[in-house]
C-alpha cells in the first residue's frame, strides 16, 4: 500500500488580473521526502509556495495537508498545523536578538512555549543551524549567511511537519553553499519533509530524490531529479524555445 500524502495541492490555481501565474498545479509529498520545485523565473513557484502556506488564497482548486484541507485557512493557522516556510527575502527582526527571534517564531507552534522553556529550546535550535555564539546578538547584526540560518530556526521552532525553503540556498558561497547542503541534510536525517524552491542545481541533486518542475505557472515535470532535468520539455523551459538541437542537454546547463 502507498504511503498516505502529506501535502497534496490538487488543481490550485492563482491569478493576478489577467496572469495565470499558478494553472491547475497538482503535485504530491510523501512524509520524509525531500522535493524541489523548479521552474525559470516568473514560472509560480514562490505564488505556490505562497498558496501552500495561505499568504495568498487559491482561486480554485484545493490543498491538503494531512488529509484536511487548508486552503480556506489563514497562514497563522496553517502554520499550527505545522506548515513552516523561508522567504526569498530573508525575514528577520533586525533589533531583536536571535533568542528573541526563534522564540517569536514559537508564538505560531500548536503548543506555544515561554519563559525559559522557550529560551532553552531556542538555544537548542539556535545550535542546531551554527548560531549559538549569537544567541544575544541582534539579528540585524547577523551575516546574510547567518541571517538565513537564524530564518531556518524559527521556522524549525514551529516544530513542522513539512518546511517550505524559498531559495534559501540563494547567494551563498562555495563553502556556504556546502554548510548549507549538510544543514538541510541533517534535518532530513530527522524525518523532516522538505519542499524546496532552488535554482542551484548542485543543491537539488544532492538534496532532493524528486522534483515538479513549473513553466509559465504549469507543471511540465514531476518525477526522480537526475530523469526529469533531462527531459527536453525542462530542458526548453530552462534554455528557451529555440534549442531544440541541444535536446540532450541537461537543464543545469543553464547554471554552468
Ligand atoms: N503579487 C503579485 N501581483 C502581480 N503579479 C504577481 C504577483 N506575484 C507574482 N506575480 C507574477 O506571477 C508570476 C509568477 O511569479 P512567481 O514569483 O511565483 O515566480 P517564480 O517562479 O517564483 O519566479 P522567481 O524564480 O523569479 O522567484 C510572475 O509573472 C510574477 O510577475
Amino acid at each position: 500500500m502507498k504511503t498516505a500524502t502529506l501535502l497534496s495541492v490538487r488543481g490550485a490555481t492563482r491569478r493576478f488580473g489577467g496572469l495565470v501565474a499558478v494553472n491547475e498545479l497538482s503535485f504530491d509529498v510523501y512524509p520524509g521526502e525531500v522535493v524541489g520545485l523548479l521552474g525559470p523565473n516568473g514560472s509560480g513557484k514562490t505564488t505556490a509556495m505562497n498558496l501552500i502556506s495561505g499568504a495568498l488564497p487559491v482561486n480554485s482548486g484545493e490543498i491538503v495537508f494531512n488529509g484536511k484541507p487548508i486552503h480556506q485557512l489563514k497562514s497563522h493557522q496553517i502554520a499550527r498545523l505545522g506548515v513552516a516556510r523561508t522567504f526569498q527575502l530573508v525575514k528577520v527582526l533586525g533589533s531583536m536578538s536571535c533568542t528573541d527571534n526563534v522564540i517569536a517564531g514559537m508564538a505560531f507552534k500548536p503548543r506555544p512555549l515561554f519563559g525559559k522553556p522557550a529560551a532553552a529550546r531556542a538555544l537548542q535550535l539556535l545550535n542546531q543551524v551554527g548560531l549559538a555564539e549569537f544567541a544575544n546578538t541582534p539579528a540585524g547584526d547577523l551575516t546574510y549567511i547567518n541571517q538565513k540560518r537564524l530564518e531556518l530556526a524559527r521556522a524549525l521552532a514551529l516544530e513542522p511537519q513539512i518546511l517550505l525553503l524559498d531559495e534559501w540556498l540563494a547567494g551563498l558561497n562555495p563553502t556556504e553553499l556546502q554548510q548549507g547542503i549538510a544543514l538541510i541534510r541533517q534535518l532530513q536525517a530527522t524525518g523532516l519533509t522538505i519542499l524546496m524552491v532552488e535554482h542551484v542545481m548542485d543543491a537539488v541533486h544532492a538534496l532532493c530524490s524528486r522534483c515538479v518542475v513549473m513553466n509559465a505557472g504549469t507543471k511540465i515535470a514531476d518525477g526522480p531529479t537526475a530523469q526529469v532535468l533531462k527531459e527536453p520539455e525542462v530542458v526548453r523551459a530552462y534554455l528557451g524555445e529555440d534549442v531544440s538541437a541541444d535536446e540532450d542537454q541537461p537543464a543545469e546547463a543553464r547554471h554552468a
